[in-house]
């Protein structure tokens, strides 16, 4: 077995053609190699398209131009970039691949779930050089019993601290502002429990739709998709505890105590889920098709592009607090935030009239920004209660998310990724929707492409 060379890495690329690795990781990976600490990195992309080096690195060129900035960095690992065809779910085109591959091999997953569960499982009978690092994206299996069974794979080929299961939400600057927010003034965190809220609203509503990508989405859907990852880590990142210090293990740990005390609002999906599909519709210039007539859907599949769900925290700081969760795809308008309603003033003196609205935190997850929407007293009569709204801009932060997410990889830091223990708690929580969605319990609504989705909706 070859040691590796501690300062050289290799990042693999399994699903080198794809939209993931195209539009967010190559384009992350360039804004990371033009920072002054980038890592000495060979970079080899592995598909079942019939490409050659060259077509792999006008790809990886054309990602790069996208957010390299002036760094001769990225094009040089890019003009060295190497292809090689493979079906990664075959044990001897695995190891074909792994042996092309100098130094540290940092072997990045960016497949369908089911063909990352075939990949794993075909690499347990190739070598694994020492240090080998192993990068899966979201969503981590495809229910709770999957995510057990490939989290028990994965244990047999590298330790844990070698694991990174990535969240890129958990690399957007805004969500990772959320810690600051909460944790770095006593302005927020005393009113951020249930003698003040009223509720939480985490959405993610895309104006994007399929975008091409039937052969991942339509088996996985809004839930597995949205809420089931993302939304649920930013949701732990809003209600859990203040961890000592942002080290791996603490901050890792208090995110796994409050999703452990997540359960599904009256545990009850009929009345506390409900899922969607757009129909044909239009987007600003944009007609869609129905999400069902799109190439590659199934119709009888059933997949929702959008799904709502009501949580409860069962613990002393959030009993009685709903957390509302929905993303969407085909909206007519981008709505991407996390929503803190606060509870009405126990007392609105006699006399200081209009109190309409109550007050609300908004942090947005792009623009990345954060508004606080509070009742004081208005420019004029000063007895009329007007509402005013502070706000901040976040900013985009030094690295776009894979870009963050790539840096806590290759630093062999996994503050920024998903315990395999959490991974299979996220899954616990859905799957009582999931179930009852499986079993028809709950009507697939429709709402036409650019609309606002279906009415009576769960979040506010
Ligand atoms: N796209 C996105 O916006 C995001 C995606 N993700 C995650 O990334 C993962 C991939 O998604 P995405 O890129 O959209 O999916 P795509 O379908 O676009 O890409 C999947 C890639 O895997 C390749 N592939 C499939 N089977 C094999 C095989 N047996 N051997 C080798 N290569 C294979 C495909 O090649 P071919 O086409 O030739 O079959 C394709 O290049 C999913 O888990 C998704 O959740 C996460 C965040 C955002
Ligand atoms: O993981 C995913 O995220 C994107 C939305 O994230 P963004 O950072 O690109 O806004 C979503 O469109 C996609 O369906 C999903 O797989």
């Amino acid at each position: 077995m070859m040691t590796p060379d501690p300062g050289r890495q290799t990042l693999l690329i399994l699903g080198a053609s794809g939209d993931l690795t195209a539009r967010l990781l190559l384009p992350g990976l360039a804004a990371l190699l033009a920072t002054p600490d980038a890592p000495d990195l060979s970079l080899v992309g592995a598909g079942m398209e019939d490409w050659d080096d060259q077509r792999w690195r006008r790809r990886v060129h054309d990602s790069f131009a996208t957010a390299a900035g002036g760094s001769a960095r990225p094009a040089a690992v890019a003009d060295q970039a190497r292809y090689l065809r493979a079906d990664v779910t075959q044990e001897q085109e695995l190891r074909r691949l792994l042996d092309s591959c100098p130094g540290r091999v940092v072997i990045y997953f960016a497949l369908p779930p089911a063909v990352t569960v075939a990949a794993c499982a075909a690499l347990r009978g190739a070598e694994l050089r020492p240090g080998t690092r192993l990068v899966l994206e979201k969503p981590f299996g495809t229910d709770a019993a999957g995510a057990r069974a490939l989290n028990e794979m994965l244990a047999r080929l590298v330790p844990e601290d070698q694991i990174h299961r990535v969240d890129h939400f958990l690399g957007k600057s805004t969500v990772l502002n959320i810690l600051g927010l909460r944790f770095a003034n006593r302005i927020f965190e005393p009113v951020l429990n249930n003698a003040h809220v009223a509720g939480v609203d985490i959405v993610f509503d895309e104006d994007l739709a399929l975008e091409g990508r039937a052969g991942y989405y339509d088996h996985a859907g809004a839930l597995r998709d949205m809420v089931q990852s993302h939304l649920l880590q930013v949701m732990a990142l809003l209600a859990m505890e203040a961890p000592p210090s942002l080290d791996a293990r603490e901050l890792r740990d208090r995110k796994a105590e409050v999703l452990r005390a997540t359960r599904l609002w009256d545990d009850d999906p009929a009345v506390t889920s409900r899922r969607a599909r757009y129909t044909a519709g239009t987007i600003g210039d944009r007609r869609l098709p129905a999400y069902a007539d799109e190439p590659g859907v199934e119709a009888a599949r059933q997949t929702e592009t959008l799904a709502e769900i009501v949580l409860a925290v069962d613990n002393w700081r959030w009993a009685g607090v709903p957390f509302r969760l929905r993303s969407g795809k085909a909206l007519a308008g981008r709505r991407k935030e996390a929503v803190v309603t606060f509870r009405q003033p126990p007392h609105v003196p006699d006399g200081l009239r209009g109190y309409e609205q109550p007050d609300r935190l908004r942090i947005g997850f792009g623009p990345d920004q954060v508004r606080l929407d509070v009742n004081v007293n208005g420019p004029d009569d000063p007895y009329v209660i007007d509402p005013v709204t502070l706000s901040a801009d976040f900013g985009p932060g030094e690295l776009p998310p894979y870009g963050e997410v790539l840096r806590g990889v290759f630093d062999g830091d996994p503050t920024l990724s998903v315990r395999g223990d959490t991974a299979e708690q996220c899954w616990r929580i859905v799957e009582p929707v999931l179930t009852s969605w499986q079993g028809g319990a709950v009507p697939l609504l429709e709402y036409p492409a650019g609309s606002a989705g279906p009415g009576d909706s769960l979040v506010s």
